[in-house]
């Protein structure tokens, strides 16, 4: 005890003891049904602004990874390649959400993602044990990327090297998880011609999910999850089945269009659950995992059943 502790009144210190054991015990359920499971966890840019936040993001992989769990992490950088971009005296925009990405811009978008981004992420789960390994779906054909055609407003834009996902080579991941490691995947993508594209890190991070057979994805954002009434605060989606967010998926905002796109084609590829978490709350990857009730918005199969044994999942 320090003497600091020393000070406390004995029933004090019991009630404190008491409480954290039953922070501990909460977990046992989720460590028990989630041993071996694959959580694939993106983390965006925009939540990534934070040098406290993301050491927190960095020890939550490492403890998924020692309580059993296989994490794989699909990074973002979306304001870091805009901070890039501005640095180098070049123009950004975005469509529909998506960055319009020239030859130019796909330079600097390969070189923040793969060559910052990622190394930063890879050194700070590295400060924890020789557990994460960069990866970028150019190497071992694990993204092949055919050029996205996009809308706005009916409208067909050209957004330049943007790629859509058309296949998934998962086995490079699969090497890295399976020799005990945690790979951290940046999402450009090669197209059948080996042409480099720009692929948004949640559309990646879904298509990788299914792929794999992943138990969850879980999305870090920098909102508190999805708003049925996006900007009324008060319309925060606690749960949504996946039926109704493919009804709700026309009348989204850019930002949340890629992420809700990516936990519809997660969990139609058979991916149990997904979750769009407030990647500004430290640890909130392990509230999510390890707690009853968990956080932000859960997105669930549309034959879920929600029994009182589901609840919090
Ligand atoms: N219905 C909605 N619910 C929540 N956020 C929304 C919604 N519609 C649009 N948004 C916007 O989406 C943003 C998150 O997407 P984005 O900025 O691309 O983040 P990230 O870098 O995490 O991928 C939020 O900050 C918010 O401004
Ligand atoms: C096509 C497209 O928009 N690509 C994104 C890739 C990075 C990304 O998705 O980062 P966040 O998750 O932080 O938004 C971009 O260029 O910003």
């Amino acid at each position: 005890m320090t003497p600091a502790e020393s000070m406390i009144p004995a029933d004090a210190r019991l009630a404190t003891a008491a409480e954290k054991a039953g922070v501990l015990i909460e977990a046992l359920p989720w460590l028990q049904r989630f041993h071996g499971a694959t959580v694939v966890v993106k983390y965006g840019g925009n939540a990534m602004v934070d040098d406290m936040l993301k050491h927190a993001f960095a020890q939550d992989m490492v403890f998924l990874r020692l309580a059993g769990l296989r994490p794989v992490v699909v990074h973002g950088g979306g304001p870091q390649i805009t901070a890039m971009l501005d640095r180098l005296g070049l123009a950004g925009e975005f469509k529909g959400g998506l960055r319009v990405t020239t030859p130019e811009t796909m330079d600097v978008v390969r070189m923040v993602l793969v060559g910052q981004v990622s190394r930063e992420l890879v050194g700070l789960i590295n400060a924890h044990g020789p557990y994460a390994v960069g990866i970028s779906g150019e190497d071992a054909h694990l993204f092949t990327a055919a050029r996205k055609h996009a809308t706005v407003d009916g409208e067909p834009v050209d957004i330049g090297l943007v790629g859509e996902v058309v296949g998934v080579n998962p086995d490079a991941v699969l090497d890295i998880v399976n020799a005990g490691r945690i790979p951290v995947v940046s999402t450009v993508a090669p197209d059948a011609d080996g042409v480099v594209h720009n692929v948004n890190a949640d559309t990646a991070a879904g298509a990788l999910a299914a792929a794999l057979g992943a138990e969850k994805l879980v999305v870090l954002t920098d909102v508190e999850g999805l708003y049925a009434r996006w900007p009324d605060r008060s319309s925060l989606v606690d749960r949504i089945r996946v039926d109704r967010l493919e009804q709700l998926l026309p009348s989204l905002a850019s930002g949340m269009i890629p992420k809700m796109e990516a936990c519809v084609r997660a969990l139609r590829g058979g991916v149990r659950r997904a979750h769009v978490i407030d990647g500004r709350l430290a640890h909130s990857v392990l509230l999510e995992v390890f707690t009853s009730r968990g956080v932000g918005t859960m997105v669930l199969q549309e034959t879920a059943e929600e029994t009182a044994e589901e609840e919090g999942e």
